[in-house]
């Protein structure tokens, strides 16, 4: 008797959601971080999701032109319906999230907006953000130049004041010095935030913000001296191309001095140059403000993947029987679940950390106000290093992903590359990976030196003040092991860079040693902030239970992976670290009967998921059949070319053969 395939394997996620241990309701709350966040973020899903306009199944299919045409359209329809409901400021950003398409309207409120609020004076603000919240303006970010993007002290782009009209005139002097790469600039932007090196009275005061009008707001057209476009097609189909990352050039562009950003430095009408009495790095605070909101990107971006994985191995059967009985689901193989499970578990251990960092941040901001500027290091330091460490593991988990989902993780209707392709730029854009290990390396040598002279290390470097004890200790497999592995792993640096001829020679000599070092001191900050929230006071029924399973999960597999940093620095014995992936095996055991109820609890709509190996009912087989038909390949049975290409090479076989 035939049997239906498709049925069974809707059966089996039913199944899978019964067996769970706790409640997935609850653990949406956990998830989310309180009700009236799972409430909002359900609602804007679906309104999202119900939408014809947002439609999102097609997009690998578009051209460029047309796939632009499409974010423009999704973004101008989000727009009226934020005005047309009067969304709130979160409801509307939850909106723009579930739309889920690259585009102009991502750096305006990310990177514009923040900008003008964290650099501007109040004027400048009472002025500019009126216009940019009604969207009577567009405005993106433009600093990374094609020359340098990185080593933001080199740009080359230049801001002249003129005393004589009191104006800065804006000036690309070289090709080098194009700005190169914002999102938006391309073709959508009416404005930008251009960081600029400032000269005035004959002397370079480095690199200033300035808010610059590049197109007409009547027809579009860019202004006189201003030259731009789109930079061109970027890695995957659909993916980050729905994003019109600009280039532009300036010749002598004169703009008002009021439109140079005040709040940190002035230029007076006479000229003079005065600089407040703020740190100079605040003019990097909008990096610092989207640094923290990658890395709550980052378990979205992981959970999404996760959850196609899980529900797609829960699906998927190889193997296991030799006489026509089911096969095995290939989540029970355990070579699967030790791939899959720690990286559920990375997306839990981001969600939370990125939540403790969006705490730091206010916190942070909340001290600017009133000029205490003693956590601006800290700051930078956490969301650099959370930033670098979050989105490495996110784009190669992604990869993961689609490997764990064989075959059919190759297609573009399983959501895997598109995810990939959309993602991996956050490894490079807002300071690349590398370059912000290396600010982190920094700030950990100038704490160890600093160990020596008494001062107590504060925040997330504390735990460097028990160095005595750290240094000599032999760890139990918890925190304190991971403490041990990153001051050792630092002390040993900075031991070594004590050795160069001098400290910037010693410092590049050793920087693979020090990306390492920041990666370890990354990792206890992310083991620890998973530590807290489980020893909070967490709802509902076997909730902590499994919060408490993926903490220990995440901890020993990042022990595992590194198991080399903690032997070489003697903070565990090898006998330990086997022991350690003794446990882990049976904590994969626990995971396993509760995986797909804890990918349920994201919450995820399969709007949002775009995915046919990840849909909720688990019905994929029919899907994947159905997607297949689609294609515009499918359009026409004979295929265009056939007459051109295909037929006169197998008339010439014919004839070949009959020789
Ligand atoms: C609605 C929400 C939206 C959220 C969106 C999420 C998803 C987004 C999706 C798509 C958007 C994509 C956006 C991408 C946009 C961009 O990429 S914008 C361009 C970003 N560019 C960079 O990140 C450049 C990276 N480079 C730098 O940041 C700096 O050049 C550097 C930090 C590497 C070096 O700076 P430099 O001035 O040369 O300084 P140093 O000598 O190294 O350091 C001097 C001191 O300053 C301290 N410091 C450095 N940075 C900061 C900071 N940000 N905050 C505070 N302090 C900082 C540093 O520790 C040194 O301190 P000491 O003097 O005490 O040692
Ligand atoms: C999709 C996307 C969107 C972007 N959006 C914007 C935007 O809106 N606005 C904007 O201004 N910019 C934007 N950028 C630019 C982005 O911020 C830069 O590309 C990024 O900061 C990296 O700089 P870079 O390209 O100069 O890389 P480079 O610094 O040239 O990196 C090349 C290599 O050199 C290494 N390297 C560089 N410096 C060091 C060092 N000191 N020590 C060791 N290794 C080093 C890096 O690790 C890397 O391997 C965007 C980029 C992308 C890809």
């Amino acid at each position: 008797m035939a049997v239906d395939h498709a049925a069974a394997e809707v059966d089996h996620l039913a199944a899978e959601r019964a067996a769970a241990r706790f409640d997935v309701e609850a653990m949406k709350i956990a998830w989310a971080g309180s009700r009236h966040a799972v409430d909002v973020a359900d609602r804007m899903a679906r309104l999202v999701a119900s939408d014809p306009v947002f439609r999102k199944d097609n997009r690998t299919m578009l051209s460029r032109k047309d796939l632009f045409k499409d974010t423009l359209r999704k973004a101008a329809h989000a727009w009226k319906r934020i005005v047309e409901l009067r969304l709130t400021e979160e409801e509307a950003s939850l909106l723009r999230q579930y739309v889920d398409q690259p585009g102009y309207v991502d750096l305006h409120w990310g990177m514009f907006v923040p900008a003008i609020k964290g650099q501007g004076t109040e004027e400048q603000q009472k002025k500019w953000l009126p216009l940019a919240y009604k969207f009577q303006i567009i405005g993106c970010y433009a600093q990374t130049e094609l020359g340098h993007g990185s080593n933001v002290q080199g740009l080359e782009t230049t801001a002249t004041f003129d005393p004589m009209t009191d104006e800065f005139v804006i000036h690309s002097p070289t090709l080098t010095s194009s700005k190169w790469w914002p999102g938006g600039l391309g073709k959508a932007s009416t404005h930008a935030v251009v960081y600029a090196r400032l000269i005035t009275e004959g002397k370079d005061y480095g690199i200033h913000g300035f808010i610059v009008q590049l197109r007409s707001l009547e027809d579009h057209s860019p202004l006189p001296g201003v030259t731009l476009g789109d930079i061109g097609g970027k890695f995957g189909s659909g993916a980050y191309n729905s994003m019109d990352n600009g280039v532009l050039r300036f010749d002598h562009v004169r703009i008002p001095r009021d439109q140079m950003l005040m709040r940190l430095s002035q230029v007076t009408r006479e000229g003079k140059y005065v600089q407040s009495d703020v740190p100079k790095q605040l003019l990097y605070g909008t990096m610092v403000y989207v640094r923290q909101s990658i890395v709550a990107d980052a378990s979205k971006a992981l959970s999404r993947a996760v959850c196609i994985a899980v529900r797609y191995s829960a699906i998927r059967k190889q193997f296991g029987s030799q006489d026509g009985g089911p096969e095995t689901q290939v989540l029970n193989y355990r070579t699967q679940q030790s791939r899959l499970f720690p990286l559920l578990a990375s997306a839990y251990a981001f969600r939370f950390v990125g939540d403790w960092l969006n705490w730091l941040y206010t916190d942070v901001t909340q001290k600017l106000e009133v000029k205490d500027y003693s956590t601006l290091q800290e700051a930078h330091a956490c969301t650099a290093g959370l930033k670098a460490v979050t989105t490495s593991a996110t784009a190669d988990a992604i990869e993961e992903c689609r490997k764990l989902c064989g075959g059919h993780g190759y297609l573009n209707s399983s959501g895997l590359p598109e995810l990939f392709a959309v993602y991996v730029p956050a490894c490079t854009y807002e300071g690349d990976n590398v370059v912000l290990l290396l600010q982190v390396a920094r700030i950990l040598m100038k704490t160890v030196s600093q160990l020596t002279s008494g001062k107590q290390p504060v925040g997330t470097m504390a735990y460097m003040g028990k160095v005595q004890h750290l240094m000599q200790s032999k760890c139990a497999v918890k925190t304190e092991a991971f403490e041990a592995r990153a001051l050792r792993m630092a002390v040993n640096c900075a031991q070594n860079i004590g050795q160069a001829s001098n400290q910037e020679e010693g410092f590049y000599e050793r920087s693979p040693d020090l990306l390492e070092a920041a990666v370890a001191h990354i990792q206890l900050i992310i083991v620890t902030k998973f530590i807290e929230k489980v020893h909070q006071d967490i709802p509902g029924h076997g909730v902590k239970e499994q919060l408490q399973n993926l903490c220990n999960v995440y901890a020993l597999y990042t022990l595992h992976k590194h198991l080399g940093d903690f032997l070489a620095t003697g903070s565990l014995t090898p006998k330990q670290g086997a022991l350690a992936n003794e446990q882990l095996g049976k904590l994969y055991a626990q995971v396993r009967p509760n995986a797909v109820a804890l990918v349920d609890a994201f919450n995820y709509t399969d709007h949002y998921l775009g995915s046919v190996l990840g849909r909720y009912d688990g019905n994929v087989y029919p899907a994947l059949y159905e997607e297949a038909w689609k294609d515009p390949l499918n359009e026409t049975v004979v295929p265009e070319g056939y007459h051109e290409y295909l037929r006169p090479l197998l008339k010439q076989q014919l004839k070949l053969s009959r020789l």
